[in-house]
């Protein structure tokens, strides 16, 4: 099991300014390690992610009634978007005995310019701010998209036209995390989030200094830490002024889409959320999971060092011989998580 103090997970930290012309080579190297990568020097301004997490914590903090009004199951938005109430969500339903000590907010793309679900009462007022943040955060994975095409020699758009156009829709979700403080747990048996690879293209994922818990599975089964600050030694635990001072650099990570789509040479790596020693303290974070268009279909991925992968592996992204739709996959995996409770 792996602990605070044990070996930490690796994660290198990539500037991926266009001044770094290695940002392509360094990306894809540490995609097909174990896909987990810090990038600094995103373009996303710290104040905004902080703002985001204050609203956040503004929502979270609120009274059940408000939270029921947005409940994932009680608008007519369409699946998967909405607040989902602590007990809802098991990561890894053949393991757990509980659901995850965590609610969640999501909120789905925004279309024509306009979020399309409506926000709670502490949001309201922030709208636009939540979907300026989202637009920032899909220009941050069409930057990483494009280095992944020019490190894999394909056209530079090849992905991110498969990911974002005017009029066209994509199963991409802004997902705001809580996971309360609790004053007793069972070792072994609760979880803030259980074990699970992430299903779409990329996910973005923003910590808060103090605030540790996430960790990664090795391929010898063992989990590691995964840093809130890679410049830091510690794990976050303790809080220091200057650390606060620089911006964090934000985790990014490939999803099961990706890893599929590329015969496994881009892998997306299980992970999971455990309570600090103690129970810790309120763990805020947010996600943001990028989708391909739905009607993008996953068909093979014309890159020489995609080809000698799939030729190594014998794995293709097709299902027996059928190109599907990014719609298809993540359909397949939103019926997988939310039947088998
Ligand atoms: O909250 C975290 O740190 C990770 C959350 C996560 O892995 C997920 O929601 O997919
Ligand atoms: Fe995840």
């Amino acid at each position: 099991m792996g602990s605070i103090g044990s070996d930490t997970a690796e994660i290198p930290v990539i500037d991926i300014r266009p001044s770094n012309t290695h940002a392509p080579r360094q990306l894809l190297e540490a995609a097909t390690r174990n896909g987990f990568v810090f990038v600094e020097n995103s373009g996303l301004d710290a104040k905004d992610v902080d703002h985001m997490f204050d609203l956040s914590k503004a929502f979270f903090s609120s009274s059940i009634d408000i939270k029921e009004e947005v409940a994932i199951n009680s608008n007519k938005a369409g699946a998967n978007v909405g607040w989902l109430s602590r007990g809802v969500e098991k990561l890894d339903p053949a393991t757990q005995k509980r659901p995850d000590v965590k609610e969640a907010l999501n909120i789905a793309e925004p279309f024509d310019g306009n979020l399309q679900q409506p926000m709670p009462k502490p949001l309201k007022a922030h709208a636009q701010t939540i979907l300026e943040f989202q637009n920032r955060c899909l220009e941050l994975c069409q930057t990483i998209l494009e280095l992944f095409a020019v490190a894999l020699d394909l056209e530079k758009d090849w992905f991110t036209a498969r990911h974002s156009q005017p009029g066209k829709r994509s199963g991409t979700v802004f997902r705001l995390l809580y996971y309360p403080k609790v004053e007793t747990y069972e070792d072994g048996v609760d979880i803030r989030a259980g074990a699970h690879s992430d299903f779409g293209s990329i996910t973005l994922l923003f910590q808060q200094h103090g605030q540790p818990g996430l960790e990664i599975k090795t391929p010898s089964g063992e989990w590691v830490p995964v840093p809130v600050d890679p410049h830091s030694n510690t794990y976050g635990t303790s809080i220091d002024e200057t650390m606060q001072q620089h911006p964090l650099p934000i985790l990014v990570n490939i999803g099961d889409l990706l890893d599929d789509w590329t015969g496994g040479l881009l892998k997306s790596t299980v992970h999971r959320v455990i309570f600090p020693q103690g129970g810790g303290e309120d763990r805020y974070s947010m996600a943001y999971f990028c989708q391909p268009l739905d009607d993008a279909l996953l068909e093979a991925v014309p890159s020489k060092l995609v080809q000698a992968h799939v030729e190594r592996t014998g794995r293709s992204g097709t299902r027996n011989g059928t190109v599907i739709t990014a719609r298809d996959h993540l359909m397949e995996r939103l019926a997988a998580t939310y039947t088998l409770k």
